[in-house]
Formats: C-alpha cells, structure tokens, sequence
C-alpha cells in the first residue's frame, strides 16, 4: 500500500495522472468510478485534461461501483445520474460504455449476478478510483461486511444515511436505506485501487486503513490485502497516522521510474 500525503489539489492530479498513463498504455481501458464528494477534483482535472490536453476516454469503459435501491430513474442523487453528471458529460467516455448495479430492477440479487457477469465479460476493472466514509466503508460495504463479498443488497448504517443526507436536503430520512454495491471481493479483483481521502473527520477511517488489523468492522482494511494500492490523502486524513513520516520521507525518495 502506498500512502502519499499532499494538498487535496495535488491529490487529484496525481490521480489523474495514473488515468492518464492508463489510457496512454491502454486506450480501451475499463476505469471503476466513485461517486461521494472524494473524487471530485478529480473528475474536475480529467474534465480539464480533455478539453485542454486531449485527453481521450473515447474507448475506454466504466463500471460504478454502487447505487441506490428505488430512487425514480429521473432522481438526480441516482449514482448513475451523478457520475453522469461529474464525468461521462464532460469527456468523450460513451455514455452506453458506463453500466452501474440496477437498484431499479425487480429481481436485484438476479441484478447483482449480471453485475458481477459484466464486469467480468469486460475483463475486469484495470483502476478502480476509492473513497471511504466515516465508518471505513468503501463503495456500500458497510461495518460488517464479508471481506470476500460479491455485489449485492446491502442496508446503510445510520452514521452513512446521516452522512450523505447533504445530497438530499439534509434530510437523512429520504436517503434511501438499501443500495447495490460491489462487494470487497469483487473490489479487490481490480487491477489498481486508487483511493482518495480528505479532511478530518476520515483520519480514523484512514487509520485503520492503513494501518489496522484487517476486520469487517473496518471493511477498507481488507485492501491491505490488495497488491496495488494507492492511497492519496491530505494532512487532516492522514493526521491520525501513525507512520505518517516514514510514508512522507517514502515518497519523497521514490524512484521517477517508479510511477503510481
Ligand atoms: N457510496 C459512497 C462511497 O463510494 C464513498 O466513498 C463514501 C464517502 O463519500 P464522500 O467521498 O462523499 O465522503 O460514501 C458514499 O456513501
């Protein structure tokens, strides 16, 4: 796991750069999208690369990592309609190229096995962009959560409802109690993890990221496990780390071959 500790401006064109030496490498690419407030900037940054550098997404694909289960298909907190919004919008990335998890479906767990089916009939995610919440859930795997878990229904934790109730008016009781999520199984089958983290209030959840005993009540302790992680925070996130001056000191002597 590698840690680099930088302004969150900096954050986001480091990973943007790992997107972009991808698609260099591979043009048709299979990117994993984040929804939440963490990777923003970056999709602001790839926007830019776009529209200023010619960045191309035009062949590569996408899968969202989650959504909710019931909002209308019109609603716009829909993860579909956001990343639609933040990312698919404002690059050439073909919007019929980008599937999520069907939380409009009748049958869901028949939902989360085609899921699980396209993302391997891609050939896998090759980077998969993270955030964490509070309760160190990553996509929807809540505190509790099977460490080899596959997408499926999942019921959000009061602390997430309360967390994400800013996208709803703040009001927590309109967040909707069941999602689909990718499970830690399925996250970990991606090639490269890029996680994003900023601000205090996700310095424990960083901490037991990074430096906890692997366990569901943690679930993003289960990257540690992951051969490729990258893990971007600022000061606030990583203020409660306990090796923060070896990661710095690490990352100020990598090598320049070394790339993310
Ligand atoms: N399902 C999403 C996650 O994918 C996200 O990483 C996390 C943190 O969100 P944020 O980045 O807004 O803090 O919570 C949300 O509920």
């Amino acid at each position: 796991m590698e840690v680099v500790i930088a302004p969150g401006p900096q954050l986001a064109r480091l990973a943007a750069d790992a997107v972009g030496a991808l698609l260099s490498r591979r043009p048709d690419a299979v990117l994993g999208l984040a929804t939440g407030s963490s990777p923003l900037a970056l999709y602001d940054e790839l926007a830019r690369r776009h529209a200023e550098e010619g960045l191309s997404f035009a062949r590569a694909r996408g899968f969202l990592l989650d959504e909710y289960v019931g909002l209308p298909a019109d609603h716009p907190e829909r993860y579909r309609a956001v990343i639609d919004r933040e990312l698919v919008s404002r690059v050439d990335l073909d919007p019929d190229a980008v599937q999520g998890p069907d939380g409009t479906a009748e049958d869901l767990p028949a939902a989360c096995r085609r899921y699980e089916e396209a993302i391997a009939a891609a050939g896998g995610v090759d980077l998969q962009v993270l955030g964490i919440g509070t309760d160190g859930h990553v996509a929807f795997n809540e505190p509790g959560s099977s460490l080899a878990s596959r997408t499926r229904v999942k019921t959000l934790t009061e602390q997430t409802r309360q967390d994400n109730a800013r996208f709803f008016d703040g009001d927590a009781e309109a967040v909707p109690q069941h999602v689909l999520t990718q499970g830690l199984g399925t996250i970990l089958a991606a090639r490269h993890l890029v996680l994003l983290a900023t601000g205090r209030a996700k310095a424990e959840a960083v901490h037991h990221l990074v430096e906890g005993a692997v366990s569901a009540l943690w679930p993003a302790t289960v990257l540690q496990m992951h051969p490729h992680v990258t893990v971007l925070v600022d000061e606030a996130a990583a203020s409660r780390l306990q090796l923060a001056d070896y990661y710095r000191d690490a990352w100020r002597h990598k090598p320049a071959w070394q790339g993310l």
